[in-house]
């Protein structure tokens, strides 16, 4: 849900869903409109001599928990989250199906309100101080379904940077350059319901930069993006945080994009953080192998077994037989050999592949006893 970027809210109570019911913030207060030509980035103590530079964190979350329901049929949907968000950086949030990722942003937006926890953003606690603290975070949780499909794409711009408190002429340099950057000044003047997928989406992404966001939170931005345009809007993200500080969390089930965008990758499994780390390192840290294999005897039952055992990333059938990419560590490959030895299958071509973030993945969700939901996993299925 995008809720034309204001999150400060409270729980429903008339639900009890965990929903909030979004408390407008229209307007920004001088105060806020001050430390935003200053961003945070000292913070005072009682010493003596110069202040050490500190900028806090974009986002801080602490002991975050959100249940769902009561009783034995509770879901713990975020369970004692804790992280920092660096200014100027690109945070992916990895996980299966129902890991929680969707309730971890909510929670940090203040669109369900938390069991336990605090979340600061650039210091401010979004419950004592809503309005300061969500006065520069936007989001686009859906992609390009909220902009107003009857306005032009340059309306769009102008209505979302009205209703997060600022003049939009006052920004009008700004907006001409996002609709250059993101390739749309040609289009500006076009309602967006005329506008193709691709296109939507970038003007989803314009309107959630018009207003002047610092710190935003996108869920699945390529969703649906046709190669050229997934690309053009990585490329864009990437110079907005490298030269214009712009703090990104990015929620994506594609791992080509968390790989190849994002600074750091948080895995999300059962409502907590199994691992966070830089892309690198997540790499260098598995022990995992990638084996290619490819037979003329691997048909749909060979194939069925061999998942009731290995993680099988990818699956592409031939006209006769196949080619499977299973990831496991070097026990598991003795006896995934042995196993296809003993089905009779002959192997055409047996190769050892690159591990990549979603091989990374697949350990990480396997070893928690979640079934990892991967492209090539679904697709799979002969
Ligand atoms: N409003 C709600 N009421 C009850 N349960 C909920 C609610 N929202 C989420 N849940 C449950 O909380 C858990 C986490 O869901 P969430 O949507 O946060 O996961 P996710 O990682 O975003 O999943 P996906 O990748 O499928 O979007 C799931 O078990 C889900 O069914």
């Amino acid at each position: 849900m995008r809720d034309d970027g204001r999150f400060a809210g409270r729980q429903n109570e008339a639900t009890g869903t965990g929903e909030t019911a979004a408390e407008p913030v229209l307007e920004r207060s001088a105060e806020q409109s001050n430390s935003r030509a200053e961003p945070i980035d000292r913070v005072a103590d009682d010493t003596d001599g110069p202040l050490p530079a500190r900028r806090p964190p974009a986002v801080s979350v602490d002991g975050l928990c959100k249940r769902f329901g009561d009783g034995p049929e509770a879901i713990t949907a975020v369970d004692d989250v804790s992280l920092e968000i660096e200014t100027g950086s690109i945070v992916g949030l990895l996980g299966p199906n129902g890991a929680g990722k969707t309730t971890l942003i909510k929670s940090i937006l203040g669109m369900v309100f938390p069991d336990e926890g605090t979340v600061r953003i650039r210091g401010v606690d979004v419950y004592d101080r809503p309005r300061e603290a969500y006065a520069f975070v936007d989001a686009m949780l859906e992609g390009a379904r909220n902009d107003y499909w009857r306005l032009t794409v340059r309306e769009n711009l102008r209505y979302f940077t009205t209703i997060s408190g600022v003049d939009p002429d006052s920004v009008r340099g700004r907006h001409e350059r996002l609709l250059s950057q993101l390739e749309l000044a040609e289009k500006a003047d076009v309602p967006v319901r005329d506008l193709s997928r691709g296109m939507k989406q970038k003007v989803s992404l314009a309107t959630v930069l018009a207003g002047g966001a610092e710190v935003i939170f996108l869920d699945e931005p390529t969703l649906g993006l046709d190669v050229e345009s997934s690309r053009t809007l990585q490329r864009e993200l990437r110079r907005l945080v490298e030269e214009e500080g712009l703090t990104v969390v990015l929620s994506s089930h594609d791992m080509d994009v968390v790989e190849t965008v994002c600074d750091r990758v948080l895995v999300v499994s059962n409502g907590r953080i199994i691992a966070d780390d830089t892309v690198d390192a997540l790499l260098r840290g598995t022990d995992r192998h990638r084996i290619r294999i490819s037979s003329p005897d691997l048909v749909g039952s060979i194939v069925s077994e061999l998942r009731n055992r290995f993680a099988v990333i990818e699956i592409e059938a031939f006209d006769t037989g196949g080619r499977i990419d299973v990831t496991t560590d070097g026990d598991g490959l003795y006896e995934l050999m042995a196993r296809l030895r003993a089905a009779g299958v002959a192997l055409e071509r047996v190769r050892t592949v690159e591990p990549d973030l979603e091989d990374v993945f697949v350990e990480l969700t396997s070893a928690e006893g979640e079934e990892p939901t991967t492209r090539g996993v679904e697709e799979g299925e002969r």
